[in-house]
């Protein structure tokens, strides 16, 4: 051991041109700092701490083998990333992660040219870091291109995809494999049970083996002499993987927290490497903070804390009460059905479907990060007979469209979707709003999409899915609390197709689809004030719409405005659409519909960032008097 330097290590790294001129014993001090640097800026601005300490000794490894931003370190998610962050230039703004104006929680390549790809959805890297490797020896940027994936985000397709393409072009490119045996909850899955053996299994085989496989690959000193090759080999696996098989040299495991090691190795690959490397470092979530190594799904994302004993000042974001109640509703559900199950693709805590696989474990399915092989899976369970309600964020239903259109709706299978995190979501920013599934579910022929006002009707849209055995049906609702509306005893199914008045008023009437519906309560007091209180209607479907209600609402008023949490080409384009086709507009109809803009909101809160959107209760106000051209009672807007 070597004393510690006088002057911290890490107040002499700007950038990571600065870890060129550190020793390697000034490497692993640097990894302590920034480990403690990661935990105290963690401890104040709340945000992904588990994943980040696992990779604080890779991450400085990584800076001082490469030579970004020339070479493009890749990190898989982006929520590993706050120690390159604090490496790379950021350090000054590192306590203002995840906040409005802020450092984004993940890479972002308009933040810094050292975040060469932006992510937050998992399993994206070896496909981009293949694309940085082509472009390179296509005359494109100069390069070494390093993706770092973990063993969650293995689990998805794409990291095959990729894996199956890099293999086959041979390029120079490396895949470092970060298994902590975690993913966001345990891992599941035959390919992590398959990693764990890599390590867990058998000894290292004969040296003779090595010699056949990567070793030219390996550490010098493990090719000068056998007792020492022995030494470093042990536990190591050198060819007959299966990432060997898919044309990689495969390196390791190694430890991810012994800096010699992971210097050794990543020194070696980088100077030898003609082709596509993977090296399989092991990690643990959480390292170096005891509470989040002691529990890494809670330590996965926290709120803010006590940097010395680990107490959360706020509770941590995973259990949202529309979460909740969507749980306990499905449970209550699958109580008196046992056709019912239900799929989750690695977010069992985030879903809340944790609570209903404790009820019926046999029911319920975590498929890993595999958001495309959950919507046909649950088509399959759906073909066979069952009912199947998948529930994923919005934002990750993405993934998996083409599945929902070809397997799904094209199919006419009764897959209940069961949309969490819908609409803004706060600190995670552009990546997880939920904004785009209105859009692409209600142009689905023969889809029902509802949106629940509060926790009181996503108990009955839980219902309404339930017994909607013919046909697709989607529901979506947001993160976080709900309103605090009185809860019914039991969900009743909805009449499909139908909303409902909520209160009568003048010559607006806004038409809410979704949890809008308490900002334009609030603003329909305000407008009482001055004498314009509007009809106000919960929509409840946006299909099928409630065509009766719409033409009604329409024929008594002047003006008619729709609002939901989500992109044009929602809720309000099916309306504008029927209003259209209706000939409504020939008669001089006001309409108006209050969307998303067409802008990517960076993280803030839900509330400021709805503000941005110009979707809360001021703004809707003034949209109605807008609409009628007033802005004081009696006054005609210039
Ligand atoms: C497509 C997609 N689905 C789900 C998620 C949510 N998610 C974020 S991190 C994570 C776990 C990733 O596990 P791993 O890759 O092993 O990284 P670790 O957190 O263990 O470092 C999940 C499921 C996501 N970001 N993207
Ligand atoms: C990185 C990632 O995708 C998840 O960890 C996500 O941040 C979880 O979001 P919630 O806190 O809304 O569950
Ligand atoms: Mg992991």
């Amino acid at each position: 051991m070597t004393d510690r330097p006088k002057t911290p290590t890490l107040d002499r790294v700007t950038v990571p041109a600065d870890l060129k001129s550190l020793t390697d014993a000034d490497l692993r001090h640097l990894a302590d700092e920034l480990r403690a640097e990661t935990i105290s800026a963690v401890s104040v601005t709340g945000g992904h701490l588990g994943a980040g300490l696992g990779v604080v000794e890779l991450t400085v490894a990584l800076h001082a083998v490469f030579d970004a931003p020339r070479d493009k370190i890749i990190w898989d998610v982006g929520h590993q990333c706050y120690p390159h962050k604090i490496l790379t230039g950021r350090r000054d703004r590192i306590r203002t992660l995840r906040q409005k104006s802020g450092l984004s929680g993940f890479t972002k390549r308009s933040e810094s040219p050292y975040d060469p790809f932006g992510a937050a959805h998992s399993s994206t890297s070896i496909s981009a870091a293949l694309g940085f490797a082509v472009a390179r020896d296509l005359g494109g940027d100069a390069g070494d291109a390093i993706a770092v994936i973990g063993d969650g985000a293995m689990s998805a397709g794409m990291a095959y995809e990729a894996l199956n393409n890099a293999g086959h072009l041979k390029k120079r490119l490396f895949v470092v494999l970060n298994d902590n045996e975690m993913s966001i909850a345990p891992p599941v899955g035959a390919m992590s049970a398959y990693l764990s053996r890599l390590y867990a299994g058998a000894p290292f085989q004969e040296l003779k083996a090595a010699a056949k496989g990567a070793v030219s690959l390996l550490p010098p000193p493990f090719q000068e002499g056998a007792r020492r090759a022995k030494e470093m080999l042990k536990g190591m696996t050198v060819g007959g993987t299966m990432f060997e098989e898919l044309g990689f040299s495969y390196v390791g495991p190694i430890d991810g927290h012994d800096m010699d090691q992971l210097l050794g190795v990543l020194r070696t690959v980088h100077d030898r490497a003609t082709g596509p490397v993977l090296i399989h470092v092991l990690t643990r979530k959480g390292k170096g903070f005891a509470p989040a190594e002691r529990s890494p799904d809670k330590g996965h994302a926290t709120g803010k804390f006590d940097p010395v004993t680990g107490e959360q000042k706020k509770a941590a974001s995973n259990a949202p009460s529309y979460t909740k109640v969507f749980a306990r509703s499905l449970i209550a559900e699958a109580e008196r059905d046992d056709k019912i199950v239900a799929v989750t693709a690695a977010m069992p805590d985030g879903t809340g479907l944790n609570l209903f696989a404790e009820r019926f474990p046999r029911r319920c399915f975590d498929v890993g990060i595999a958001e495309q092989h959950a919507v046909t899976f649950s088509a399959g369970l759906a073909a066979g007979g069952m009912k199947p309600f998948c529930a994923l964020y919005s934002t990750f239903l993405q993934r998996g469209y083409d599945q929902v259109v070809h397997d799904v709706a094209i199919q006419r299978l009764p897959v209940r979707f069961a949309i969490d995190r819908a609409g803004l979501v706060g600190a995670d920013g552009a990546t997880h709003a939920g904004a785009f599934d209105v859009a692409y579910l209600s142009n689905l022929p023969g889809i029902v999409v509802m949106a629940a006002a509060d926790e009181a009707e996503l108990v009955h849209m839980v219902a309404t899915a339930a017994a909607i055995d013919d046909r697709p049906s989607a529901f979506r609702y947001p993160r976080g609390e709900g309103v605090g509306v009185d809860m019914p005893e039991r969900g009743q199914p909805l009449e499909i197709g139908k909303g409902r008045v909520i209160s009568e008023g003048g010559r607006v009437a806004i038409l809410s689809f979704g949890t809008r519906l308490a900002e334009v309560l609030k603003a329909r007091e305000a407008l009482a004030q001055r004498g314009l209180a509007p009809t106000v209607a919960d929509a409840r479907f946006a299909k099928p719409l409630d065509r009766d209600l719409i033409l009604q609402l329409a024929a008594h008023h002047e003006a008619l405005i729709t609002i939901e949490e989500g992109a044009i080409g929602g809720f309000g384009s099916q309306v504008a659409q029927l209003l259209a086709e209706e000939g409504v507009f020939d008669h001089g109809l006001k309409f108006r519909s209050m969307v998303l803009p067409d802008t990517f909101i960076d993280q803030s809160s839900p509330e400021d960032m709805y503000a941005t959107a110009g979707m809360n209760a001021p703004q809707i106000e003034a949209k109605v008097l807008d609409v009628l051209g007033v802005t004081r009672i009696g006054e005609k807007r210039a």
